[in-house]
């Protein structure tokens, strides 16, 4: 059931000057590990719901589902919650196309929603998914797990599940490539990225 829609794939430029810190194994061996504390902390697989943002978060989210379903030997549903229109930098940004949302057949009412996303910087974009999840339904727990969690928080967040915890100066930024994007599996820091 781990099929939710992917959006259209968009490769970010290479950039030389990158650090490569994860590796298509060292992804898949994080994924692995996040699946198991997932179950772990579910005591089961039972009401689970996958959500990936978009764009790269969905890729994972479809990726976590289908090791959920390994370890479990069932379906777990999985989708996509587009965040745009909750964003907060709309009225700076107004041109963001809207992408994906695919909330598979259970719903979210009642559920343990696995929120996913590829890095965790400010915040920002999980707060607008919790807005965006709360026009859908009312799931009885929402987790967030990421690939990556770079610190530098401006909002009261944190995430449940996280792959690799990579201290980064604010002036750096991770770039997470994905095959189904980007055709290769990697996670690369990026000295002077401005990203804030
Ligand atoms: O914690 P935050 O400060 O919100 O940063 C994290 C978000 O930034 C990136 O998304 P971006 O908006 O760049 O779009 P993308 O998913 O298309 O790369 C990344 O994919 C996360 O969703
Ligand atoms: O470094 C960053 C910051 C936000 N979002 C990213 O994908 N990378």
């Amino acid at each position: 059931m781990a099929t939710a829609g992917l959006p259209e794939p968009t490769s970010p430029p290479l950039d030389p000057a990158g650090k490569t810190v994860m590796g298509a194994s060292d992804i898949a061996r994080c994924l692995r590990r996040m699946a198991h504390e997932i179950l772990e902390r579910n005591k089961g697989a039972d009401d689970l719901v996958v959500l990936g943002i978009p764009s790269r978060g969905v890729e994972l989210g479809n990726r976590l589902a289908a090791m959920l379903e390994q370890v479990e030997g069932r379906g777990i549903p999985a989708g996509s919650l587009d965040i745009t229109m909750h964003r907060d930098d709309l009225r700076h940004q107004p041109t963001r196309a809207p992408m994906r949302t695919h909330i598979p057949p259970p719903g979210i009412d009642g559920k343990v929603v696995i929120l996913v996303d590829d890095v965790l910087y400010s915040g920002r974009t999980i707060r607008a998914a919790l807005d965006a999840l709360a026009d859908l339904g009312r799931p009885r727990a929402v987790r967030l797990a990421v690939l990556v969690d770079r610190g530098h928080r401006e909002l009261p967040i944190r995430a449940d599940h996280v792959g690799k915890n990579l201290p980064t100066s604010v002036s750096e930024k991770v770039q997470v490539r994905l095959v189904g994007h980007d055709g290769i599996d990697d996670v690369v820091n990026i000295a002077g990225g401005e990203s804030r």
